[in-house]
């Protein structure tokens, strides 16, 4: 199953440099590992915004939320998922 999620990042303000840095590290790292298993299937940043828009072949609903809820800034992100099916005009 194929879905697509829009990421919003808000990082409150009581938060420290370190503090967000720590958090984008390891969300980089927490990334990379879906990348290589293949469940996260691309991420691009939406231009000008603190946010993304990522692709994510998964089994299940549940599988996706576990994915999501396991991201280090889950906290600090507003997320919009949808699912996509096949285009009818579709050639892959
Ligand atoms: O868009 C960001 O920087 C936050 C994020 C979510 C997943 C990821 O790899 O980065």
């Amino acid at each position: 199953m194929l879905f697509l999620a829009r990421m919003d990042v808000v990082f409150p303000d009581h938060l420290t440099a370190e503090q967000v840095a720590d958090f984008q590290a390891r969300e980089k790292e927490y990334s990379a590992s879906l990348q290589r298993s293949g469940k996260m299937q691309g991420i691009w940043r939406v231009v000008g915004e603190y946010a993304n828009h990522s692709l994510y072949n998964v089994e299940s609903n549940d599988e996706l939320h576990e994915i999501l809820s396991g991201f280090p800034m889950y906290p600090y992100m507003k997320i919009k998922v949808t699912p996509l099916a096949k285009h009818p005009n579709s050639l892959v």
